[in-house]
């Protein structure tokens, strides 16, 4: 059994580090025939217009899609969920290509620019009631994604609250006044952007919202809103946040189980990938990850 890591762009190595550590070995996978190789698959964070462009050049999305397509399990993470989505929104001009699968709409820079960048600790009652150790997991959040809707046959493994800083002066007061811009309509859902203290807020669809690209509406004490970041959808695992960026490897327990689920045997000492760099000589990645505990 081989753990395949999209090598590309993007935290790879940090993801070949964390199987290191539970005794898997985990190898760089940069061309579509290398994909033939493999039991699963991770797709790394990073930047996703990047990441696309260098998959379009050496013609992986092809080979990815049937990859998903076969049932095979792959976690996305970050960009590697962007990648993984239905359909992306907030994409940079022209779009990307998606590999798709995951019934789920996510937008590309949900929580901001990378300065909005942040540490939360998230409740993971899933996680931790197959892998044991706490009922939370420290989620780094890089120029975050977030899913805004997922399908019926999405399970939700984890949601972030998202906080509604404003910058009113009036800072006790219940109501505050905010313009905002729709940037985001669906059947479901309707996205607003605030546009003075760069946060988001998800409303079900009001057939008044629609047809008005910018607002100026009062809002009285709004409810805690959360977003999801983390789902399962049969193979396919995706989260808005970095796992491989902490000392805490049960997310890619949780996936190898994925895989071992499929009656193949626990990962142990993988064989060489053909045509595939490996990374079973003795050689480390050249980087050993910062790890934030
Ligand atoms: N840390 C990440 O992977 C950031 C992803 C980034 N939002 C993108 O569009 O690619």
């Amino acid at each position: 059994m081989t753990i395949g890591v999209l090598a590309l762009q993007g935290s790879y190595n940090e993801h070949i580090s964390a199987l290191r550590r539970l005794g898997v070995k985990g190898v760089e996978i940069k061309k579509p025939g290398q994909l033939d190789n493999i039991s699963a698959l991770i797709i790394p964070g990073g930047e996703s217009t990047t990441m696309a462009k260098l998959a379009e050049y050496h013609n992986l999305f092809p080979a990815l899609r049937e990859f998903v397509k076969m049932g095979k399990p792959v976690w996305g993470t970050c960009a590697g969920l962007i990648f993984l989505a239905d359909k992306a929104i907030g994409q940079k001009e022209g779009g990307q290509e998606l590999v798709g699968g995951l019934d789920c709409t996510v937008h590309r820079n949900f929580f901001g620019s990378q300065i909005q960048s942040f540490e939360v600790d998230l409740s993971v009652p899933e996680l931790s009631a197959q892998e044991g150790g706490l009922p939370s997991f420290r989620g780094v959040f890089i120029r975050a994604p977030a899913i805004v809707e997922a399908g019926p046959g999405v399970e939700v493994l984890a949601a972030c609250p998202v906080s509604l800083k404003t910058t009113s002066s009036k800072s006790d007061a219940d109501t505050q006044e905010l313009s905002f811009s729709v940037i985001h309509i669906s059947h479901s859902t309707v996205i607003i952007a605030f546009r003075n203290c760069a946060s988001y807020l998800m409303i079900p669809v009001d057939p008044l919202f629609c047809g008005y690209p910018v607002f100026h509406i009062i809002v009285e004490s709004l409810p805690e809103q959360k977003v999801i970041v983390a789902v399962k959808q049969g193979n396919l695992l995706g989260t808005a946040f970095h796992p491989e960026l902490t000392g805490d490897t049960r997310w890619h327990s949780y996936f190898l189980k994925m895989l071992a689920k499929e009656n193949e045997p626990a990962p142990t000492t993988l064989a060489a990938v053909e045509g595939g760099v490996d990374l079973t000589a003795g050689q480390t990645p050249e980087i050993e990850m910062p790890i934030y505990q």
